[in-house]
């Protein structure tokens, strides 16, 4: 575990994350890793989406459960990064096979408005203007908010990909799950 504690003094700033697990019970592990992110220093879940069945992108594999969630940190982006992987590890998280299966997978999708290119991490993520799986259930807790490298609110720019001339993404949702809280549609939030 990571030692935040120096941090906690600055200035609280937003943050999009991803969610996906096509491996053991899916459910409980998403609801687990946000449970987990809310109990570390540095960290508050300020909003979370609900939970979608989606066909898998990539190899033939189980579907996912997808789902996005708001962060408040009081992190660099590097060290949330950070957070996230030892998270994916300590959920069994191996890397065998590009987009492949996998318990847990947490993506770092934005970071207030903030563009970061580096050797380990980018900032918003590269692909996620292109994916369902994620624009869907980010579109129900931030619509909003800019992604800065297109300039387009999240709603916006899934409204371009569902409509985009051939697009499948609308049919990759299979089924929506609620569990009794979500989502949680934060007003107060600027974005
Ligand atoms: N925004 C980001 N969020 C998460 N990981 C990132 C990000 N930018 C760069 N990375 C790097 O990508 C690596 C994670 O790759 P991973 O194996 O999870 O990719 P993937 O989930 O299979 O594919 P994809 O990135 O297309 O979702 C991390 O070790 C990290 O260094
Ligand atoms: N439906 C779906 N497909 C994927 C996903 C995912 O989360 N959901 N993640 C991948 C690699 O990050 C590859 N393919």
């Amino acid at each position: 575990m990571v030692d935040h504690t120096e941090k906690l003094d600055t200035e609280p700033m937003l943050s999009a994350i991803a969610l996906g697990s096509n491996l053991g019970d899916s459910l409980v592990i998403l609801e687990s890793a946000l449970k987990n992110l809310d109990q570390t220093p540095g960290i508050t879940v300020k909003a979370k989406s609900s939970w979608y069945q989606t066909a898998p992108v990539g190899p033939p594999q189980p579907d996912y459960l997808n789902g996005c969630a708001i962060l408040e940190v009081q992190l660099t982006p590097e060290e949330l990064l950070e957070t996230l992987l030892g998270i994916e590890r300590q959920f069994g998280r191996v890397r065998l096979e590009h987009w492949g299966p996998r318990t847990l997978d947490l993506d770092l999708l934005l970071f207030d408005q903030l563009i970061l290119e580096s050797p380990t991490l980018q900032i918003p993520h590269p692909r996620m203007t292109q994916r369902d799986f994620v624009l869907r259930p980010l579109a129900e807790i931030a619509p909003h908010w800019i992604e800065p490298v297109s300039g387009m609110a999240i709603a916006q720019l899934l409204e371009q990909l569902n409509s985009a001339e051939g697009n499948r993404s609308n049919s990759d949702i299979t089924e929506q799950y609620f569990d009794g809280d979500s989502p949680q549609l934060k007003s107060e939030y600027k974005y």
